[in-house]
C-alpha cells in the first residue's frame, strides 16, 4: 500500500479502521514527492504538506499535486478539517514558480494558470475547515494559499534576525495580482490596507501581518504545526453544513465570478506575461534571485 511518508507515522492500518477512515495513497506516484498528505487517526485532521524544495514554488505540477491532495482529502466524508503546511524550514511557499512565466510555451502557460485558478476553487471553496500553518515566507501566490484558508497561524518574528514575511508583492516585481486574488486580499484585510499593500507590493513581517488581520495568530516556530492541528480540531467540531454555508456567504460570489470569467482571466494572464516588457522584468527578477545566492 502506497502511503505518503508522513501518514505512516500518523496513521496505522488498525487505527484507520477504528476511525472509519480509509488508508490509501493520497497522491499518485507522480505527485507524491511534491505534496505529502497525512491523517491523524485520533483527530481525523488531515495535513497536506508542501514538499517541493527549495522554496515550494508553484509549478504546474505543484499546483496539480495540491489540487489532487485537496480533492482526495475532501472525498473522505469523515474528514472535516485540513492543515496546509510546508516541510521546508523557513519557507511556506515562494509563490508562482517564476520559471513557468519565463519564455513560456503557450499551451503549458494556459495549463499552468488554469491549475493555479483551480487551487483557488478547491482551497478557497473547500467544504473542509482549512488552517494555514505558515512557518516561513509566504509571498504573492504563497500568500494566496494562506488567504484561501479559513484561519492563518504564522511563525512569530520576535527575536528573529530575518523574520518571515507574507503579502502580495507583485507590483514590486512589475506584475499585477489577478483581480480575484486582489479581492481575497481586500476581503481579508480591508480596502485601505489592501490598497496600500497591493500598490506598494508590501511584504509584512509577522507582527505587522497580525496587526492588519492578514494572519490570525503568531506562535513560536516549533509550535506552528501543532497549534494549527489543534485549531483544525476545533473547527472540525463546528456543525459542517452551517460552517460551510457561513463560509460561502463570504466567498461564493467571488468563486462564481471567477468561474464565469475563467477563460478571460487566463487569456489576460497569458497576454500580460508574454508581453515583451513583462518578459524583461521576469528575466531580470530571475537573475536577481540567483545573483542573491552567489
Ligand atoms: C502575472 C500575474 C501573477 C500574479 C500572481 C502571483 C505572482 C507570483 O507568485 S510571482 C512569485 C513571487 N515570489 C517572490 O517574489 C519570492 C521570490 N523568492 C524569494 O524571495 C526567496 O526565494 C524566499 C524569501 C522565498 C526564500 O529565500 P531563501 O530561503 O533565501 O531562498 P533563495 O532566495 O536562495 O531561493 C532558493 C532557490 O529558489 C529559487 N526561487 C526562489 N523563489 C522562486 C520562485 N518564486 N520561482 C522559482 N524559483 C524561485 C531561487 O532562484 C533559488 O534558486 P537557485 O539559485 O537555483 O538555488
Amino acid at each position: 500500500m502506497l502511503v505518503a511518508t508522513l501518514s505512516k507515522r500518523l496513521l496505522r492500518v488498525g487505527q484507520a479502521k477504528r476511525c472509519g477512515l480509509s488508508l490509501r495513497s493520497f497522491s499518485d506516484a507522480k505527485d507524491k514527492d511534491l505534496v505529502l498528505t497525512s491523517i491523524d487517526g485520533d483527530t481525523g485532521v488531515a495535513t497536506i504538506t508542501m514538499n517541493q524544495a527549495p522554496v515550494n514554488s508553484l509549478s504546474l505540477e505543484m499546483c496539480q499535486a495540491i489540487t489532487t491532495a485537496i480533492k482526495e482529502v475532501e472525498s473522505q466524508p469523515e474528514i472535516q478539517s485540513l492543515v496546509l503546511a510546508s516541510s521546508l524550514p523557513g519557507v511556506f511557499c515562494a509563490g508562482l514558480d517564476i520559471t513557468e512565466l519565463h519564455k513560456p510555451d503557450e499551451k503549458r502557460l494556459t495549463d499552468f494558470w488554469h491549475s493555479f485558478q483551480q487551487i483557488y476553487f478547491d482551497l478557497y471553496g473547500s467544504r473542509l475547515a482549512t488552517i494555514a500553518a505558515i512557518a516561513g515566507h509566504a509571498p504573492a501566490a504563497g500568500c494566496m494559499l494562506a488567504l484561501s484558508c479559513d484561519y492563518r497561524i504564522m511563525v512569530s518574528g520576535a527575536g528573529s534576525k530575518k523574520p518571515s514575511t507574507i503579502g502580495l508583492n507583485e507590483t514590486k516585481l512589475g506584475i499585477v495580482a489577478p483581480s480575484w486574488l486582489g479581492y481575497q486580499y481586500i476581503d481579508t484585510i480591508g480596502q485601505r490596507q489592501a490598497e496600500l499593500g497591493l500598490s506598494l507590493g508590501l511584504l509584512h513581517q509577522p507582527e505587522q501581518a497580525l496587526a492588519i488581520g492578514l494572519v490570525d495568530e503568531l506562535v513560536p516556530r516549533e509550535e506552528v504545526l501543532s497549534r494549527a492541528q489543534a485549531e483544525a480540531v476545533k473547527w472540525g467540531k463546528i456543525p459542517a453544513k452551517a460552517r460551510l454555508a457561513s463560509k460561502m456567504l463570504a466567498r461564493k460570489a467571488r468563486l462564481d465570478h471567477l468561474a464565469a470569467t475563467r477563460k478571460e482571466d487566463n487569456d489576460f494572464f497569458r497576454s500580460f506575461v508574454t508581453n515583451e516588457t513583462a518578459q524583461k522584468i521576469i528575466d531580470g527578477y530571475l537573475q536577481s534571485l540567483s545573483k542573491k545566492k552567489s
